[in-house]
């Protein structure tokens, strides 16, 4: 069984005078611990397949005059992702699914130690079994912000970081929930080619450490450092290919 598969998926985003069929006939096996590259040209459906696999697509608006449509299957560790509810979806965003975004979304009013708490306590909430305390929280992001260099920024707030140091705190927070899954959409958009590259070999390591990591990019060197590429035109998938990786992309 793979990790994620999809079947048939067409998503049809609708606007009061337009039907725009963002993907179509999308049907992908992912398997857990590969890490792939999401590429394709401006309104391709890039986002659009990303949020589908990350259970942040917001379908079927009945009765509303803006309905989005979604049709095909989603199996997610074995699991139809349509029949699940909003509780379970939940508990998928904060504990199987981490995602990094190009603009890092952190809350700026809040410190980084603020920022990583929050997802902590969401799963205290969802998780009546495992709850920790405040200490045992803070300890768990003490020691992701020291894996990834940036611990001495705890009490900062995301304004008094670089685009890079904001980026590792935001991928910090996407696995402090250790999930199995991490989405990037365009992670290394905001920043400079020596930031991006850093926050690649991160992602990297983070696959290394048995994490599947599926990652949209416009950027071919990017995408170099992943094993699968695929290719998406007009919401359709027009190639998926398996790549050897070369030195340069193996350090
Ligand atoms: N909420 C929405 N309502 C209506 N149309 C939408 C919506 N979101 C996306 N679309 C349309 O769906 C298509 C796919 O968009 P999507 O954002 O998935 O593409 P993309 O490949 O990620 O683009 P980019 O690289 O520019 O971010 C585009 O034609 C876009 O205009």
């Amino acid at each position: 069984m793979s990790q994620i598969t999809l079947r048939n998926v067409t998503k049809k985003y609708y606007t009061v005078d337009e039907e725009t069929i963002a993907i179509k006939n999308v049907n992908l096996d992912i398997e857990a611990g590969e890490m792939i590259a999401i590429m394709g040209p401006s309104g391709s459906g890039k986002t659009t397949l990303l949020n589908i696999i990350g259970c942040l697509d917001n379908h079927c608006l009945e009765g509303s005059k803006l309905l989005n449509t979604k049709q095909g299957s989603y199996m997610l560790n074995g699991r139809e992702v349509r029949s699940l509810s909003k509780d379970e979806l939940a508990a998928i965003r904060n504990k199987t699914i981490g995602f990094v975004f190009q603009q890092f979304a952190l809350i700026e009013g809040y410190t980084i130690m603020e920022n990583l708490e929050i997802p902590l306590i969401y799963s205290n909430l969802h998780d009546k079994k495992h709850k920790r305390s405040i200490k045992e929280i803070r300890t768990i992001i003490l020691e992701i912000l020291d894996k990834l260099n940036i611990k001495n920024h705890a009490n900062k707030y995301p304004s008094q970081l670089s685009g890079g140091q904001q980026q590792r705190v935001a991928i910090a927070r996407a696995l402090i929930t250790n999930p199995d899954i991490l989405i990037a959409d365009e992670p290394t958009g905001a920043l400079d080619q020596k930031t991006g590259e850093e926050v690649i070999r991160m992602l990297k390591q983070v696959n290394e450490e048995g994490k599947t990591v599926i990652i949209v990019t416009h950027d071919e060197k990017i995408a170099a450092h992943c094993k699968r590429r695929i290719d998406i035109l007009d919401g359709e998938v027009v190639s998926d290919r398996c790549y050897a990786l070369n030195s340069s992309s193996e350090t």
